[in-house]
C-alpha cells in the first residue's frame, strides 16, 4: 500500500475508523459511554484512515501531550494510539505505511518526540521507538502481607469517601500537583479527566476515597471492591484502579485503608511505577505478586531537539553517532552539551564517542534504561573510552519513569 491511500481522517468517518479499530482488538468494545467518551478525545486532524478502494482498513491517531521527561522539565510530546489494520489486510504494510506518515507529519508540526504503548512489544523497535519505561502489576496476598511502619502523620490523615464524579475536581488537582515529580507522566488534555471514571462495570462499581490532611483533600483512591468469602474466610479481591497523594502519609493512610477492607484476601494494582513506595512499606515483596511489563516507548523525531528539551543529572560532553533508518535525517554525529544551565545538540564532524541506533536513545531518554546495560546487550558501542559511564550517568533519572495515564 502506498500512502496516497492514506488520508487525515474526516469527522464524519469517526463510526467507521472506530469501529475498524474496535474489531481489530476483538469487536467487543467497552460499551456507549466509552465509545462516546473517546469520540470527544479524538482529534480527527491527528488521525490517520487507510483505505483499501472505499473501505477502511487502518486506523492511527495521536495526541499532543506536554509530558515530565527528566531533570523536571515539561516536553511536547506525540502520543501514539488507536493503531489498527483490518485482520483481511494485514501483512501487506500498511502498518508501516502509518507510521512513515506520521512520522513525517510530527516532524513537519515541530514535534520532537513520540510515545506509545505497545500491545505488543515486538512490533515497534522496527520505526525505532525504544522501551523507555516499565512498570510493575501487583497482586497481594494481604492475609500475609502487613503494612508498616508507616510514616509520621499517617493517623492525622482522614479518609472519606465521595462519588467519583464528585471528587473528579479534587482527584484532578492531585494528580496535577504528581505530573511534574516524575518522568512519563501526562498532563491531563481537556476532556481526559471525565475518562477516568468511566465505569463500564456493573458487577462493581468504581469508588473513590479521599485523604484529607487539615481538612484540604492530599490525596485519593479508585478501586472496585469484589468483596467475597468462602468456607476458608474473605475471598474477594480490590482492584485499585488509580492513587496518588501528595506526601508519605496520606499516600501510607490511603493504603491502609484499601488493605483493611473486610472480605478481601487480594489486593491487585494494575500498574505502579519500579520505585514506588508502597514497595517500602509493605512486610513481604516476595507474596505481592510483582510482575515487570514494559511501560511507554519512546521515538526521537528529531534527534537534536529531543536531546535539547531534557535535562541531565551531571554534566556532559559526549559525541553520538546516530543511526535511523527509518528516519534518516536523524542519521549522523551529534555533539550533546549539558550542564545545569541546560543542553544543546548540534551536528558535528568530530569523531564518536558513542555509536547507537536512535531506539537505544528512545529507551534512554527518560531515565528509565541505562545506556550500560544497552552497552552490555550489544546496543550501544563505546568509542571513547569513558564516555559511556559518563553518559550512562548523565542520562540517568532520579524518579523511574512511568505513566499512570492511559492513551
Ligand atoms: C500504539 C498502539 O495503538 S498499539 C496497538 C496496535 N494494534 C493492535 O495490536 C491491534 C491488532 N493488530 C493489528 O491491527 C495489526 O496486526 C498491526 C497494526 C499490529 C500490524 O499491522 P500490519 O499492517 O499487519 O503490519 P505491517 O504489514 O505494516 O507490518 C510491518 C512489519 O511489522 C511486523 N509486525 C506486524 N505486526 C506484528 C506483531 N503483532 N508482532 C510482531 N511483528 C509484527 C510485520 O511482520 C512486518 O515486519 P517486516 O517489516 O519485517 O516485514
Amino acid at each position: 500500500m502506498t500512502s496516497s491511500e492514506l488520508h487525515v481522517l474526516s469527522a464524519t468517518d469517526w463510526d467507521e475508523w472506530y469501529g475498524v479499530l474496535e474489531g481489530a482488538f476483538g469487536g467487543a468494545g467497552k460499551g456507549p459511554e466509552h465509545r462516546e467518551a473517546v469520540r470527544g478525545i479524538t482529534d480527527p486532524g491527528r488521525s490517520l484512515a487507510a483505505r483499501d478502494g472505499k473501505l477502511l482498513v487502518g486506523t492511527a491517531g495521536s495526541f499532543r501531550f506536554d509530558v515530565t521527561v527528566p531533570g523536571g522539565r515539561s516536553a511536547s510530546i506525540a502520543g501514539v494510539s488507536m493503531v489498527s489494520v483490518a485482520a483481511t489486510h494485514r501483512r501487506r504494510g500498511i502498518l508501516g505505511s502509518l507510521m512513515r506518515r506520521q512520522l513525517d507529519d510530527f516532524r513537519d508540526a515541530g514535534e520532537p518526540l513520540a510515545m506509545l504503548t505497545a500491545s505488543e512489544p515486538a512490533i515497534y523497535g522496527r520505526y525505532g521507538y525504544g522501551a523507555a519505561s516499565r512498570f510493575l502489576r501487583a497482586e497481594i496476598d494481604t492475609a500475609r502481607v502487613r503494612l508498616g511502619p508507616l510514616p509520621d502523620g499517617t493517623d492525622a490523615v482522614r479518609i472519606r469517601t465521595a462519588p467519583p464524579a464528585e471528587a473528579l475536581t479534587a482527584c484532578e488537582a492531585v494528580y496535577a500537583r504528581a505530573v511534574s515529580r516524575r518522568p512519563g507522566m501526562i498532563a491531563r488534555l481537556p476532556g481526559w479527566d471525565a475518562v477516568q471514571i468511566l465505569d463500564g462495570d456493573p458487577s462493581a462499581p468504581l469508588l473513590c476515597v479521599l485523604a484529607e490532611t487539615d481538612g484540604e483533600v492530599t490525596g485519593y483512591a479508585r478501586y472496585r471492591n469484589r468483596a467475597a468469602w468462602d468456607a476458608s474466610g474473605p475471598a474477594g479481591t480490590v482492584e485499585v484502579q488509580d492513587l496518588h497523594a501528595d506526601d508519605p502519609a496520606s499516600r501510607a493512610a490511603l493504603w491502609r485503608y484499601l488493605f483493611g477492607i473486610d472480605l478481601v484476601s487480594t489486593l491487585t494494582k494494575q500498574s505502579l511505577p519500579l520505585d514506588d513506595p508502597l514497595l517500602h512499606l509493605v512486610s513481604d515483596q516476595r507474596r505481592c505478586g510483582l510482575r515487570q511489563w514494559d511501560g511507554l516507548y519512546v521515538r526521537l523525531v528529531e534527534a537534536g531537539t529531543a536531546l535539547t528539551a531534557r535535562g541531565y543529572t551531571a554534566p556532559v560532553d559526549v559525541v553520538l553517532e546516530v543511526e535511523d533508518e527509518f528516519c534518516g535525517w536523524n542519521t549522523g554525529r551529534w555533539r550533546l552539551s549539558a550542564d545545569a544551565s541546560g543542553a544543546v545538540c548540534e551536528r558535528t564532524a568530530d569523531p564518536a564517542d558513542l555509536a547507537l541506533p536512535v531506539r537505544a536513545l528512545g529507551a534512554a531518554y527518560l531515565g528509565g534504561t541505562s545506556l550500560t546495560s544497552l552497552a552490555a546487550a550489544g546496543t550501544v558501542r563505546e568509542l571513547r573510552p569513558g564516555a559511556l559511564s559518563a553518559a550512562c550517568t548523565a542520562f540517568g533519572s532520579g524518579p523511574a519513569p512511568w505513566y499512570p495515564h492511559d492513551f
